[in-house]
């Protein structure tokens, strides 16, 4: 696989002033990215792991240039200057437009840049529908007409549309059943490997990033604070946080860990943001020494910079927390 980048975020910060009084004066501000470190190479999967709230999704907008970061550079480098992002949502049921038939909910996104004609847009169709496993005389349907499995290979179909380089998936396969996750899961692995496509795929459920994607970044508070290759950070983690995610998910192999949210401790508001560490409140590993402190993503292992932790704590070197999450893998 190339190791080529095709997008970098640089401590990106994102900001939403909340709470107008009666002036329109700003009475206080949600801190929702805060200072994102990350890149995206073509033809792989990048997971990023976090409970509801963390920012993940404001993530993928700052990605997908539909957000101006508060603070921060994304750079592009492809050829064509910026390159081609499209999105698959959670729920197909609302993210097609009801009242197109199936072709054209497909060729949406190249109908509305011009060029193609009626023919020529039905032959796109019918092309991408092949290549998602649905049928060609399912394009005139409706999208109400089709299961959710359906509807998310539609949503695929119209994503790969506009040829592009990367698709994020944001929680793509929260909303199916148990018994079509899979198969959602594993049309986008085929459709990667024959496009060389690059994924972003966002999800708070561990195990669809353990099967999708080799790295992996796990986001707290709009920060990421553990960052590698997913198979090494899921078997020793070293961010505390990491580690909490993975206890409360009760079988990592298991279909019903495919489903639901984590259930964790409430994540603390983005409104008063600690000073330092983020997790201080929440760590099990925390002393009085160094742990209040703000900690830098930092890199384990000086010779090869591909995992990162943010944590004052060597708990990766720590035999206590080997023991204690030995069990849940
Ligand atoms: N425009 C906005 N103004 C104020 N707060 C916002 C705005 N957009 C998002 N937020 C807040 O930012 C936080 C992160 O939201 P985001 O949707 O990015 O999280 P998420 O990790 O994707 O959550 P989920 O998994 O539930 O979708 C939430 O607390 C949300 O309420």
């Amino acid at each position: 696989m190339p190791d080529k980048h095709l997008v970098s975020l640089n401590d990106i910060h994102v900001h939403f002033p909340v709470q107008k009084n009666w002036l329109g004066q700003v009475k206080s501000t949600a801190h929702v990215l805060n200072g994102i470190d990350l890149h995206a190479s073509a033809g792989e999967t990048l997971g990023i792991v976090g409970e509801s709230g963390c920012g993940k999704s404001t993530l993928a907008q700052v990605l997908m240039g539909l957000l101006q970061p508060t603070r921060g550079k994304v750079s592009w480098h492809t050829a064509s200057a910026k390159p081609n992002i499209q999105i698959v949502f959670q729920d197909p049921q609302s993210s097609l437009d009801p009242r197109l038939p199936v072709w054209k909910v497909i060729t949406e996104p190249i109908h509305i840049q011009g060029g193609h004609s009626r023919v020529q847009l039905r032959q796109i169709a019918a092309d991408l529908a092949v290549q998602v496993g649905l049928r060609e005389e399912y394009l005139d349907r409706y999208p109400h007409e089709f299961s959710g499995g359906q509807r998310q290979r539609i949503a695929i179909a119209r994503a790969l549309a506009p040829n592009p380089d990367i698709i994020v998936l944001d929680e793509p396969t929260s909303a199916l059943d148990i018994s079509v996750q899979a198969q959602i899961l594993n049309l986008l692995n085929d459709l990667q490997k024959a496009r060389n496509l690059s994924y972003i795929l966002i999800s708070h459920n561990v195990s669809v990033i353990k099967h999708m994607s080799k790295r992996i970044a796990v986001m707290y508070l709009g920060q990421i604070v553990e960052l590698g290759p997913t198979s090494e950070v899921l078997q020793k983690p070293a961010h505390p946080y990491t580690e909490l995610l993975l206890d409360a998910v009760p079988d990592m192999t298991g279909a019903q860990t495919m489903t639901g949210p984590i259930d964790l401790p409430e994540l603390p508001g983005n409104r008063h943001l600690p000073s330092g560490c983020f997790f201080y409140d929440r760590c099990r590993y925390r002393d009085e020494k160094g742990c209040h402190l703000a900690q830098p993503l930092r890199s384990l292992g000086a010779a090869q910079a591909i995992r990162w932790v943010r944590c004052y704590k060597n708990i990766y070197e720590n035999p206590i927390r080997a023991e204690s999450t030995e069990t849940s893998l």
